[in-house]
């Protein structure tokens, strides 16, 4: 049953320590990485993020099956049903991972992942010679791929502007191709920190790679004995940066981020010095602290870092800084239409979320602060995460579906109540 959460704050000050549980992200590149090392790859400070979680059981009862057929002498491949609910991830790196599996495997994810695009993706593993089929919708989840695969070629190209997820997912498995990758990327690619983290992840894995224009290679090869250190999300950092932009006062620290992160969401460091936020990476994490400053950056491009747009537009929205934004093409597809999430829950507060073309531009004219606000989640994480601190200026703030956060973040709500704030769980 869903249950709401009601937040509120009765100073508005912020200070303490959260620990944040590791990058889902990150988390999710080296499970599979370590999954097809042999035994080779092990991960350190795994993510309790509900989406990491499934995604290592996944790979986890897959060499289960593996060895079970092993051990009674059984030949026969099994056909698998695989639900990885809400993640868009595993959806998209399991797609590449089980067409290196000989068993035949159905998979599938909840109501919303059926409608998140995955063609880009099929397309492209079938020109290296996967045989992989819609089980209802041409182009979206449920997929069936057959196994036994034989590589065709190993030059191929993908559109870039859909979802870099399609092209981690192919990084990833190609050094296990028997004939290696010649990747060309077509058009724009969005989201590119995620594209160099997995690359960054693999080389740490020593797996060597070029990239030269639109072109990225990878050859057939090993990987190396190593473990994969998993950082702190600095994704769920950017919520911590929101509640010390909208309280009066703010001390807090965030132990184990780093300055020189994989993670491209680091960037919110750069992006908050505008609301006044510093950050200094000293007692090994990042201390956040706030000074007054006036908002003078009016324009945020945040193709490379997405899932931060939620986190800063409801900022923006709720100090009145009618900024514009661009780089908010891939929102559509994620857990929820996030742009449409974003202008229903803002128009609460009287703020527009107006759609130029590529810009989107917020109108503050009307804002205004309620006593009370009842925020849908739309079975999105972020939603909920990044309205949760409007506590700090609206006397009493319910979330509906609590448990929405334990996609990436489940400590979320426990660690709001660590520095303050009152949240009750509504019966
Ligand atoms: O590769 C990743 O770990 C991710 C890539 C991004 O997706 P897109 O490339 O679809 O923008 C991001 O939004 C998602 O939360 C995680
Ligand atoms: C878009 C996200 O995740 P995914 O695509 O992995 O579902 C997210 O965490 O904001």
């Amino acid at each position: 049953m869903e249950q709401n959460i009601i937040l509120s704050k009765k100073s508005k000050t912020a200070n303490g320590t959260v620990q944040l549980t590791g990058s889902k992200s990150e988390c999710n590149r080296a499970l599979v990485i370590e999954a097809l090392s042999n035994g080779k790859v092990k991960v350190e400070n795994i993510s309790d993020a509900a989406d990491t979680v499934t995604l290592m059981e996944v790979l986890s009862q897959k060499s289960k099956v593996k060895s079970q057929n092993t051990d009674s002498g059984l030949d026969t491949q099994d056909l698998r049903l695989v639900n990885i609910g809400p993640a868009g991830t595993a959806m998209r790196f399991l797609t590449a991972y089980f067409t290196l599996q000989d068993d035949e495997v159905i998979l599938t994810g909840s109501e919303r992942m059926k409608q998140r695009p995955i063609g880009v993706l099929v397309d492209a593993l079938r020109q290296l010679g996967a045989h992989i089929e819609y089980v209802e919708k041409e182009g979206f989840p449920p997929i069936k791929l057959k196994g036994s695969f034989e590589q065709l070629t190993s030059k191929i190209s993908i559109k870039g502007n859909i979802s870099s997820q399609y092209i981690t997912a192919l990084l990833l498995i190609a050094a296990r191709l028997p004939l290696g990758l010649e990747l060309h990327i077509e058009g724009d690619l969005t989201s590119r920190p995620y594209v160099q983290m997995t690359l960054a992840m693999l080389e740490q894995a020593k797996i060597q790679h070029t990239w030269e224009g639109n072109v990225i290679t990878i050859s057939h090869q090993e990987f190396a004995t190593t473990i994969l250190p998993v950082e702190p999300d600095w994704s769920a950092a950017s919520y911590w940066y929101s509640i010390a932009a909208l309280a009066d006062e703010a001390e807090l620290f965030l132990p184990g981020l780093t300055q020189y992160s994989l993670q491209g969401d680091s960037v919110i460091t750069e992006i908050m010095a505008n609301f006044g936020i510093t950050s200094q990476f000293k007692d090994g994490g990042v201390h956040l602290l706030k000074e007054a400053k006036p908002l003078s950056r009016k324009i945020f491009d945040l193709k490379e870092c997405p899932d931060l747009a939620q986190t800063i537009i409801v900022v923006c929205a709720a100090l009145g800084h009618e900024a514009t934004f661009t780089g908010l093409e891939t929102l559509k597809i994620k857990e929820t239409d996030r742009v449409k999430a974003l202008q229903n829950e803002l128009a609460k507060i009287g703020v527009k979320l107006i759609e130029k073309g590529l810009l989107y531009k917020l109108d503050c004219s009307e804002k205004f602060i309620p006593e009370r606000i009842f925020i849908n989640t739309y079975e999105d994480h972020r939603m909920a995460m990044a309205f949760a601190p409007l506590a700090l200026l609206i006397p009493q703030v319910e979330i509906e579906d609590a448990k929405v956060v334990e996609k990436s973040y489940p400590a979320f709500w426990s660690d709001l109540e660590k520095i303050g704030f009152e949240v009750e769980q509504k019966a």
